[in-house]
């Protein structure tokens, strides 16, 4: 039975990647770089900050090995003017209120798994009226590994206290697929989000499904077979 579900930020609940976008080009232009087009730093979201700040200073999705390169200026601007923008392109998906209200009527226990930090994520959440369906709201500051590891996943679980059997995490990406995949969670994906730049028909998933409300209709008939064909009950 599920009891759970742990949703993506980006990309699933919100279209945060105009205002990524912004504060990506001011942090280039601010260091003499050109800036980029929105569809091509909206694929380089889904696996955290730094790791952001370090594909957009590569202008590339390949980012160099050279992963231990001190970045904490590039990162301090970047946050400076995320701090600014963030919230002011945001929107709602189609689709995230009545998906939310029907699973939360449904007595499924709602959380965020997000690799966005603490500092943006609870600031959106609350801007755009989605603070209360979550009890339990885990951002890639929270635990020690972000998504892909199954470490926020978890501990989300923990948090609602349900096994990772119980949840179905619900997400946009590659990084949500492996996370709930390694935690031992069912997963879905939308295909509407950020995947960076490839089909979500790529991932080892349960479901893609269109809309959050599609997403509430698959738990219910994944919890309830007999309702999905009629004659059996
Ligand atoms: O911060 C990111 O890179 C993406 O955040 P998400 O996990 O909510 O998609
Ligand atoms: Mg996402």
């Amino acid at each position: 039975m599920l009891e759970a579900a742990l949703f993506d930020l980006d990309g699933t609940l919100l279209d945060t990647a105009p205002d990524l976008t912004l504060a990506a080009n001011a942090l280039r232009v601010e260091l003499g770089m050109a800036p980029m087009r929105e569809d091509v730093i909206t694929t380089f979201l889904g696996k955290g900050m730094e790791n952001l700040v370090r594909r957009v200073l590569a202008g590339s999705l390949q980012i160099e090995e050279d992963a231990a390169r001190d970045i904490s200026r590039e990162l301090d601007l970047f946050r400076h003017h995320y701090h600014r923008v963030n919230g002011d392109r945001t929107r709602i998906f189609d689709g995230t209120l009545d998906g939310l209200k029907a699973m939360r009527d449904a007595g499924i226990a709602l959380a965020v798994v997000t690799n966005k930090p603490t500092e943006f994520t609870l600031p959106l959440l609350e801007q755009t009226g989605l603070r209360g369906f979550f009890p339990v709201v885990v951002c890639g500051d929270t635990c020690e590994h972000k998504k892909p590891h199954p470490q926020p996943v978890l501990h989300a679980c923990d948090l609602l206290g349900k096994v990772p059997a119980q949840a179905v995490v619900i997400g946009d990406s590659v990084n949500d697929a492996l996370a709930a995949r390694a935690a031992g969670t069912a997963v879905l994906v939308v295909p509407y989000g950020y995947n960076e730049g490839r089909e979500v028909s790529t991932l080892d998933v349960d479901g893609i499904v269109d809309s959050l409300p599609e997403a509430a209709e698959w738990i219910r008939q994944r919890n309830d077979p007999a309702a999905a064909v009629p004659g059996l009950a």
